[in-house]
């Protein structure tokens, strides 16, 4: 990693020294220098990161001092900082054409404490990551592994991209860099075009093509296919460099906020214990269930499962015990029902499940055959039963989750009186089934 090291170049002692103190306090080790003469010295002797430097220098004009600062060997990359107490819009021109980076106000020192931090921070942060690099040029190889692994990344290098592919379905990458011609019988361009056909978050991993056709069109069939940046070869370490920083940071900041997003949405909408969706999530997605079943006339049955004498469990052997039950029982719930079904925990020892295309009577045949196979998965080793109520939607105006939800509940009350371990349909007063 760079040392960070500035130069403040100003007559005046007072501004340098708050110049010396905003930039120490971000990280740099500062020396000064009264004039620009003296300063172009300290800067051949050493290489300084950052120059800090006033327009009105006692013995050379700030746009010369810049020029001069920029022929230095060793100065191509180096921020230069012009301080200015006046605003002459032609004097900061000149210095930006000589190559001055930047024009602060002396008196206004906020925007120079924000640009000095940021600086600072970009080039002390550790990147970690992983490269996955195509190039078959084995001296280009060699000198992109070397800067790549200084930055502090993985670099998983090839010279085929068949290679390459193989590896990437196997790897974590966080930024993919290909040279478009390659020897082999695939290109650069058809390992692009298979990336991005990937379904997975690994589909939109950010892609740099490299090429010494520096050819515009060429470039912008690049970019259509999906690939976020172009370096022209011959390759320019400090321009790869800050593209290789800006993609892997950006890159993994959205994975970070992707990853936030799903641990919220699964605070949000699952069960912690099973890991089932909950009350909650099952409202917001049974609207759904509903307006699919109306408009396709498609029959939509519910069924309300709940545990028999849980409560004995609990108290026998424990709530510990009765919340292994639960997660398992969860587990094992899940997998007894379709992709296109929706499971939720209702509540305690309560479940709920929406079977769309599902009649009453075939719910009640699947929920018998469920009760079955429960008897010989012991979940936590206890035995266990469940009481079940069916009710099928009626296609009424009227009805949703609460409507149908009311009358399965009714059928698994009716279940627990029939002596529970047992399915029921909802049955009116006068015996009809609903
Ligand atoms: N371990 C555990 N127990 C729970 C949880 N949620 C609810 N319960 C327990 O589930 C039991 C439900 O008891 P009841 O409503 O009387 O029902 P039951 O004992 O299963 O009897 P029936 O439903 O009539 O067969 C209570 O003891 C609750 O404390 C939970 O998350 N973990």
């Amino acid at each position: 990693m760079q040392k960070l090291t500035a130069l403040v170049v100003d007559a005046a002692a007072g501004f340098r020294e708050q110049a010396k103190s905003i930039l120490t306090a971000a990280g740099f080790n500062v020396e000064v220098a009264e004039n620009g003469q003296q300063a172009l010295t300290l800067a051949s002797a050493g290489r300084f990161r950052l120059i800090c430097c006033s327009d009105d220098l006692p013995d050379i004009a700030g746009s010369d001092f810049c020029g001069q600062l920029r022929a230095l060997d060793g100065y191509d990359y180096a921020a230069v900082l012009i301080m200015t107490d006046n605003d002459n819009a032609r004097k900061l021109k000149q210095a930006l054409l000589a190559g001055a980076t930047d024009i602060f106000n002396k008196h206004d020192t906020q925007e120079l404490e924000i640009y000095v931090r940021r600086l600072a921070e970009r080039e002390t942060r550790h990147l970690s990551g992983r490269v996955l690099f195509i190039e078959d040029s084995r001296v280009l190889q060699t000198i992109i592994i070397d800067l790549l692994t200084d930055m502090g990344l993985d670099v998983d290098a090839y010279t085929f991209a068949e290679e390459a592919w193989a590896a990437f379905s196997g790897g974590d990458y966080d930024l993919v860099i290909t040279d478009i011609m390659l020897e082999g019988s695939m290109s650069g361009i058809t390992l692009v075009r298979k990336i991005r056909r990937l379904r997975e978050e690994s589909g939109n991993l950010p892609i740099i093509a490299t090429s010494g056709f520096d050819n515009m069109s060429r470039k912008i069939e690049l970019f259509q296919l999906g690939v976020n940046d172009f370096v022209s070869k011959p390759i320019n370490r400090e321009e790869l460099r800050q593209r290789v920083f800006n993609h892997i940071t950006s890159y993994q900041n959205v994975r970070e906020l992707r990853a936030q997003q799903n641990s919220l949405y699964s605070l949000a909408m699952l069960d912690q214990l099973t890991q089932l969706f909950n009350r909650h999530a099952l409202r917001e997605f049974a609207g759904k269930y509903f307006s699919e079943a109306y408009r396709f006339n498609r029959t939509l049955s519910m069924a309300v499962l709940d545990l028999d004498h849980f409560r004995d469990l609990n108290d026998k052997y424990g709530h510990d015990k009765g919340d292994q039950v639960l997660a398992e029982l969860g587990n094992w719930l899940k997998r007894h029902v379709r992709d296109e079904d929706m499971i939720a925990r209702w509540a305690g020892e309560e479940f709920v499940m929406l079977l769309p295309g599902c009649d009453a009577p075939a719910a009640v045949v699947l929920m018998q055959r469920m009760q079955k196979r429960l008897q010989r998965f012991k979940p936590a080793n206890m035995t266990i039963s469940l009481s079940v109520g069916v009710a099928e939607m009626r296609h009424e105006p009227q009805d949703n989750l609460n409507t149908l939800f009311e009358l399965a509940d009714r059928a698994m009350y009716q279940a627990k009186m029939a002596g529970r371990n047992c399915v029921r349909q909802y049955q009116t007063e006068e015996g009809e089934t609903l």
